[in-house]
């Protein structure tokens, strides 16, 4: 099976360094995510893997080989990377017919990844016309086209309705399982979190967690409860005895932070206060990835006069 391996790669734009050092393995059978905030370098990773520009130093291998050295590339590695770039004034049919004949795949194959792509009804249509989600069946079409081992997605789901969103990430997770390499940059963490097995987060260029998504999660994760109780006054008097700070939500439950269920379960219990309910607080992907990336990002926005009065 194939892996993407990438080993102490540097790209420098002229006093811009892009990519910093940067060695990590894609492995079969899994999809990994591929996150960090905007200028991180994961579009500069993903060109040079692909040979669309050349590393500095270091270097760049599908299946222990370089992109360009690969015969029929689009049989060995599918690319979505930019969807708008196809030629406007050909038709769907006409422009993966092109791209199979370049690339020694049979006519047949266009017919099956319209297919799948849910494009069969406008195979005929001049691209031009495509909406921006169609565009980006489109370009996941010609992604599969060569049934590759490796798949290299670069945001999949931009533009794609709620339906295209479920169809994508089943589509990635049919894939790992069947064994292939899947490659997938977003900035969208709920959805990372629904197909993503592993991820490689980078930040300023450089490797900043290579990782199972469960150890990600875990290594992020910090203690705490919601619950909920008919007896809130008493409660929350034995918890600030006991110097915990249980915060009202509008919900009617009560959030407490850097507490185990053990020590609210056992407090209440010991204070005869039936409890109603009673949470593991879980550390979401969005929250553990702002928590690696603090600081991390080359571009923010100050906070807004709501959000910086939430925190007082
Ligand atoms: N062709 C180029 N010429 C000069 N600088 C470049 C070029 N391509 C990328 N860069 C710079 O390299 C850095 C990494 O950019 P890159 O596009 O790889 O980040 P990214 O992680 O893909 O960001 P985003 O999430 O915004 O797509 C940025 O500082 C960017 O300005």
């Amino acid at each position: 099976m194939t892996s993407i391996d990438v080993h102490e790669l540097t790209k420098d734009y002229g006093t811009t360094r892009a990519v910093d050092h940067l060695t990590f393995s894609v492995r079969p059978g899994r999809v990994t995510g591929f996150l960090g905030p905007n200028g991180a370098g994961k579009s500069t990773t993903m060109r040079l893997v692909l040979g669309l520009d050349r590393p500095t130093s270091g270097t760049a291998t599908v299946g222990g080989l370089s992109y360009v050295s690969l015969a029929n590339p689009l049989r060995r590695v599918g690319v979505l990377l930019d969807a708008q770039a196809a030629h406007g004034s050909r038709t769907a049919r006409s422009h993966l017919l092109a791209l199979a004949a370049s690339n020694g795949i049979a006519d047949r194959r266009v017919e099956e990844v319209l297919e799948e792509s849910g494009l069969a009804a406008v195979g005929r249509r001049r691209i031009k016309t495509f909406s921006l989600g169609m565009r980006q069946r489109l370009g996941i079409a010609a992604a599969l086209l060569g049934e590759p081992d490796v798949v290299m997605l670069d945001e999949p789901s931009n533009g794609l309705d709620p339906e295209g969103i479920i169809w994508i990430r089943e589509l990635m997770r049919g894939m790992a399982r069947e064994g292939r390499t899947v490659l997938v940059s977003s900035h969208l963490m709920n959805e990372t979190s629904s197909f993503a097995d592993h991820l490689i987060v980078l930040g300023g260029g450089r490797l900043l967690a290579d990782m199972s998504m469960r150890e990600f999660l875990d290594s992020h994760r910090r203690p705490g409860v919601r619950l909920r109780t008919g007896e809130a006054g008493r409660l929350h008097d034995v918890l600030v005895r006991r110097g915990f700070r249980p915060v009202p939500g509008d919900d009617g439950r009560w959030t407490v932070e850097g507490v185990t269920a053990e020590e609210v379960g056992k407090a209440a219990a010991d204070e005869g206060i039936p409890l109603w309910e009673l949470t593991e607080l879980r550390t979401t992907l969005e929250e553990a990835y702002l928590d690696l990336t603090a600081g991390r990002a080359q571009f923010t926005a100050p906070a807004t006069a709501s959000a910086a009065h939430q925190e007082v």
